[in-house]
């Protein structure tokens, strides 16, 4: 199956056709090819890949499966999504790993990568299987309790050891649990005083970071901060990149746009973890991706099934589906970034960060991951009509710019016209 895309400004610059052969392979020419997608006026990037997702498969297919995930980030212009280790079983051995390696390639709509649990059990105690992780046919890179922070920095220090050896890297779910306590559900601040609601100030996140950069350098490993949602952790990741410290961050969209004010209607859809900051925070994060501080955007897609989210607001489950509305959200909360950029923080950088070999380029000789992205295009979201199993969906009702109109995955229409192919 050849494919033809004609007239797409490619990375927001000049016109251009793109051609895939039938290896899926992004080539100078075909000469008829079996499909043409006619994209003038539209935007090509290389197809997104998102370093942080929750995929909910094993143990929780009521809220996604690694299928419905998958057409999701499909949906939203990706091409390979991480898939967190907080399943049921936690993805701590090599078989875990596999066996969502394996269940992404039947669905066969992205790249679906297992992260690896740090802990076993995420219990924060004894190291997982990482080398076996390593080795196995899934070539784990990324390790991480997320939903958890590994806060035993005898731990941490341990896996950032453990992981150097095969050029892997910790994602860090930077909350000191000493500092933001178990019934903590938002930001610590003046909002959260006006409503009575038990909060976690932004210091017990700076805390984590500033401690990890440091055991970075001390062991010369890679570490990765998931999920950055203050100014100060911005400062300590501008500080710790001077020295030459090897680290990368990713910011949540949500972070980049939402902010703690939307608490005063106790709307859970809006409890996430890290919570939704003050608007200082939101603009340093902003700052920080547009300068290259914050490496990457990363969705942190965390779909919850109703009956864990439709709670008073401290009993609900944190988080929120990302994975559809990611390039709009990015779009509209920084209309000045250029289309290279976007490509950049959404595809190559996190590839790079993950290890991810044939991701992030549109060039030749690139297998083709492509998404097609009608850039100026205003779209009002619509909770209903996702893809994903659950609905905790923050955008509802918003309207959003740009708009993704087809997405390749190895040379395959997996969205075509804006739906499922
Ligand atoms: N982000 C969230 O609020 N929730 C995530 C866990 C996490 O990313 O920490 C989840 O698994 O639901
Ligand atoms: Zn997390
Ligand atoms: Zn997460």
């Amino acid at each position: 199956m050849t494919l033809k895309i004609t007239g797409a400004l490619v990375l927001g610059e000049q016109a251009g056709d793109l051609y895939v052969d039938d290896s899926g392979v992004l080539v100078d020419e075909v000469l008829s090819p079996d499909e043409t997608i006619d994209a003038d006026g539209l935007v090509a990037l290389p197809g997104l890949v998102d370093l942080h997702t929750h995929l909910r498969e094993p143990g929780r297919e009521d809220a996604e499966t690694i299928l419905s995930g998958s057409r999701a980030a499909a949906m939203g212009g990706y091409a390979a999504v991480l898939a967190m280790a907080n399943t049921s079983p936690v993805t701590d051995t090599a078989e875990a790993a596999l066996r969502v390696l394996d269940l992404g390639r039947e669905a066969g709509l992205v790249h679906v990568q297992p992260v690896g649990a740090v802990t076993r059990g995420l219990a924060g105690e004894e190291l997982a299987e990482l080398g076996l992780m390593a080795r196995s046919r899934a070539a784990v890179r990324v390790f991480s309790d997320d939903g958890r922070c590994v806060h035993d920095a005898r731990v941490m220090r341990r896996a950032l050891e453990y992981v150097k050896a095969f050029g892997g890297v910790v994602s860090q779910h930077a909350q000191d649990p000493t500092l933001a306590g178990p019934s903590a559900c938002c930001h610590e601040g003046e909002v959260s005083g006006r409503l009575g609601l038990p909060g976690w100030p932004g210091v017990a996140e700076e805390v984590i970071v500033a401690r990890d950069v440091m055991l970075a350098r001390h062991t010369g490993s890679r570490v990765h901060i998931a999920h950055v949602s203050t100014a100060g952790s911005v400062e300590v990741l501008r500080w710790a990149k001077a020295q030459g410290i090897d680290v990368t961050a990713e910011v949540t969209p949500h972070h980049l746009m939402l902010t703690t004010d939307l608490l005063t209607g106790y709307d859970p859809t809006f409890k996430v973890n890290p919570p939704l900051r003050p608007d200082e925070d939101v603009e340093a994060l902003r700052e920080a991706l547009a300068d290259g501080t914050i490496d990457a955007v990363a969705t942190d897609h965390a779909p919850h099934a109703r009956h864990d989210k439709e709670h008073a607001f401290v009993d609900a489950a944190f988080g929120m589906l990302g994975l559809e509305t990611a390039l709009a959200v990015v779009r509209t909360a920084l209309p000045d970034l250029a289309w290279a950029d976007i490509a950049r923080v959404m595809s190559a950088a996190p590839a790079q960060i993950a290890g991810l070999e044939g991701f992030g380029s549109l060039d030749l000789g690139s297998t083709a991951h492509v998404v097609l992205v009608e850039p100026d295009a205003t779209v009002t979201v619509d909770r209903g009509a996702s893809v994903s199993l659950s609905r905790n969906n923050p955008w509802h009702g918003r309207t959003l710019r740009s708009r993704v109109v087809h997405t390749v995955y190895g040379g395959r229409v997996t969205v075509r016209d804006g739906a499922l192919a």
